[in-house]
């Protein structure tokens, strides 16, 4: 079981000896096995979010737990998975070579990890194997870095803004690709985003975030059936949920509008 607890969650950066609040007073909890999404204006703190769970950055105050450990333990333990926005591949490795590099740091496999073999079945790259990343479009680099990630097996996948780079056909491609590696591994995934319809499609449970200081405004359960389907697009239902999502973010201002 591998929970996400974030507990009273603060986090202040240093800027110009000036401290800046990035994360006012977060509690937020993702349950084990479950697909989450952040959503926020730019500087709201969705990133800083993610760093924190994965242990690249530690809260000022306030305590964070994957799988009830420390994320510092946690990662020791590779148990977080992170995918970046820019795929970040080793541009002289190839696919597989890519794909081996954490068991290379780890020092070699870890219990029954995946075979890098099956990995690259899982995210559909049979037959490149050899490639090089500058033979690969955006959309193959960031399924390398997806299966990178997988390599050790994590419990806990995080993703920050994976497919923002991608054009919108191959970026709706990706995410039903997304959705079905998550299932078959069964992963506790939290992904940000900046697209609203995204966050509905993907996730169980969208939390809608404030900037200047980032802080939670409200979560929003997704009450969609799984496996989710691009027919559900067209839905009443989808819709409803993103306008709930667009006046969570939108707040005042959206009722303005609407107000003439
Ligand atoms: N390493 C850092 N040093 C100083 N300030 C930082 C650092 N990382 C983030 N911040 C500040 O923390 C705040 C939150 O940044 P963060 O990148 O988490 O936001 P975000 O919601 O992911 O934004 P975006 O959607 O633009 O990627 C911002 O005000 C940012 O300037």
């Amino acid at each position: 079981m591998t929970e996400i607890l974030i507990d009273h969650v603060v986090k202040d950066f240093e800027i110009d000896r000036r401290s800046v609040r990035a994360i006012d007073d977060i509690s937020l909890t993702f349950p084990s096995g479950s697909f989450s999404a952040l959503i926020g204006p730019s500087g709201c703190g969705k990133s800083t979010l993610l760093r924190l769970v994965a242990d690249i950055l530690a809260p000022t105050t306030g305590t964070i737990r994957v799988g009830g450990l420390p994320p510092g333990e946690a990662r020791l333990r590779h148990e977080i998975g992170f995918v970046f926005q820019d795929a970040s591949l080793l541009p002289w490795r190839t696919v597989l070579e890519n794909i081996q590099l954490p068991l290379e740091v780890a020092g070699g496999p870890i219990g029954d990890g995946p075979r890098p073999e099956n990995l690259i079945r899982l995210v559909g790259l049979s037959g490149f194997e050899n490639a090089k990343p500058a033979q690969l479009s955006g959309g193959m680099q960031q399924r390398v870095s997806i299966a990178r990630a997988l390599t050790l097996r994590p419990k806990v996948l995080l993703l920050d803004e994976p497919f923002g780079a991608l054009d919108e056909i191959t970026r709706q491609r990706m995410n039903m690709e997304l959705l079905r590696i998550w299932q078959e591994t069964g992963t506790t995934a939290i992904l940000v985003t900046h697209t609203i319809g995204e966050a509905v499609f993907m996730a169980d449970r969208v939390h809608v975030l404030a900037a200047h200081p980032g802080r939670l405004v409200t979560s929003i359960e997704v009450d969609l059936p799984r496996p989710r389907e691009l027919a559900m697009l067209q839905t009443p239902a989808f819709n409803h949920f993103e306008n709930a999502v667009r006046a969570a973010l939108f707040g005042d201002e959206l009722k303005a509008v609407a107000g003439g």
